[in-house]
């Protein structure tokens, strides 16, 4: 059965260039979304997101009558559900937008229907979408009950684009196809593959849900080595950035790089479905997310030891020395500040001091409302030529192209090594 209509339900930074590269495909896309601002922008052929090339795919999807962006859903041959997994309270995976998603397309399901869950989402997950869908829908089959012949087909399939590069290793990325039946996989990797360049690999929807998870906790656990690595060679007195590029030579080590804290909402968020459902087990998994959780309480520590000694040396006061932080996105030469540890830094280092806190940040024009009234924005050149102590969150390209010989300042603390 081929897909004649395709519906991706929730479009932001995942089921927008998602819905995007069907309709590069030439397939009718309907996109759904209960944010009517980001509805009418998308029928406007513009976005309401930052991704690079995603402009131009939406353009052009939207003038050939190809994309269409709708607050409520409607009969598809198939649903990609790309909607928000944040955590709760204690750091457990709240999973009510899938529930409210799966609840609302219910109605308008037909026989030989296939529903694919995209969100990051903890093992388990696709069992229950498809109780709430059986619910709904008692007049249909659902794999659970019916197997292999079931009237509708439910797989859950990740997604791992890195946000900046999404348009091209969304395309070009390998995909775990998790179908609940074998069944399942086939009409999902079939679905893919209308735009897949990468290889789809299946699997059942349990492993393929802690696939995810896995990979993301395997980037949190090794960023947390690195930050923990930065810890101890300060108090050796070592430079961590020599160190790691150092035992990076051995021929089987591969170190990552230490910063500011883990920032984003998923390498700092997924580990914690892990935890929740094995609090017992997840160990190592659990110690990584209290490290990268903890690094910007100590890069504001390392703040406050600079500002001592610069007080003592100067003999100036607190209220007339001027902080400058370098970058506020959560990595470099983006603009997204969701989750990210140079906007904690900075918070932390506003609330405390008595003199100016500057925010330098190229690739924003507005502060986020936490520290619009705490600090200022100010320019590059600005910061360079006043301020007393710089302190490094990002190392943005601008920020890695500054000579040497421009920084004047005795006092830094630089938590990417980019002024080693
Ligand atoms: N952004 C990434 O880099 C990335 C990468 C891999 C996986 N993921 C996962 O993909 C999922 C989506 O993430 P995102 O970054 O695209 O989120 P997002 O916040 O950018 O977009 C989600 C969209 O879903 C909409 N929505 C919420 N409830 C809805 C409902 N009931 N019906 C229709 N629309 C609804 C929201 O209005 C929003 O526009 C999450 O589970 C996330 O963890 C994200
Ligand atoms: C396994 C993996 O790769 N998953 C990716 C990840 O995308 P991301 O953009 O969130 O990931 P990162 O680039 O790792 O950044 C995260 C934070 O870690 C900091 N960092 C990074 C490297 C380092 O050496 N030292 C650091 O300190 C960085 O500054 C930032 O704060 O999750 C997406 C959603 O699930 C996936 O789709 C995507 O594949």
């Amino acid at each position: 059965m081929s897909f004649n209509i395709i519906s991706v339900i929730g479009l932001g930074y995942i089921g927008l260039p998602t819905a995007a590269a069907f309709a590069s495909r030439q397939k009718k896309v309907v996109g759904v979304d209960i944010n009517q601002h980001a509805v009418d922008t998308i029928n406007r052929g513009a976005i309401h997101i930052v991704e690079p090339d995603l402009d131009l795919l939406v353009r052009q999807a939207v003038d050939a009558g190809l994309l269409r962006a709708v607050t409520k859903p409607e009969p598809a041959d198939a649903f990609l559900i790309a909607v928000p997994t944040p955590f709760k309270g204690d750091h457990l995976p709240d999973m009510k937008f899938v529930e409210s998603a799966a609840r609302s397309l219910a109605p308008v399901l037909k026989k030989g229907d296939l529903i694919i869950l995209e969100s990051t989402s903890p093992v388990g997950a696709t069992e229950q979408m498809a109780v709430w869908l059986a619910e709904a829908r008692p007049d249909l089959s659902f794999p659970q009950q019916a197997g292999e012949q079931s009237d509708i087909n439910i797989a859950y399939c990740p997604e791992r684009v890195l946000p900046g590069q999404v348009m091209v290793e969304l395309i070009k990325n390998d995909r775990v196809i998790g179908g609940m039946t074998s069944v399942c996989s086939q009409r999902a990797s079939d679905l893919y593959n209308i735009f897949l360049e990468g290889e789809c690999v299946t699997t059942h929807s349990r492993t393929a849900e802690m696939c995810k998870l896995t990979e993301n906790s395997f980037r949190d656990v090794n960023i947390a080595f690195a930050n923990e690595l930065s810890l101890i060679c300060d108090a050796q007195g070592i430079n961590v950035w020599e160190l790691i590029s150092l035992a990076n030579r051995h021929p089987r080590v591969n170190i990552l790089q230490p910063g500011p804290g883990v920032g984003g909402h998923c390498i700092a968020v997924d580990p914690w479905f892990i935890v929740a459902q094995n609090p017992a087990l997840a160990r190592i998994i659990r110690t990584a997310r209290e490290v990268n959780d903890s690094k910007p309480h100590w890069v504001v520590d390392r703040v406050k030891a600079a500002l001592a000694d610069c007080l003592t040396t100067t003999g100036k006061r607190a209220a007339d020395v001027k902080i400058a932080c370098f970058g506020l996105a959560f990595k470099p030469n983006i603009d997204d500040l969701r989750e990210s540890p140079a906007v904690e830094v900075t918070h932390l280092i506003a609330d405390w001091h008595a003199g100016k806190t500057w925010a330098v940040e190229p690739n924003v024009h507005q502060l986020p409302a936490s520290l619009a009234d705490k600090v200022t924005l100010e320019s590059l050149d600005r910061a360079l030529a006043e301020a007393d102590l710089l302190v490094m969150l990002v190392d943005h390209q601008p920020f890695k192209a500054i000579p040497g010989s421009q920084i004047r300042q005795s006092w830094i603390v630089d938590t990417k090594g980019v002024w080693r």
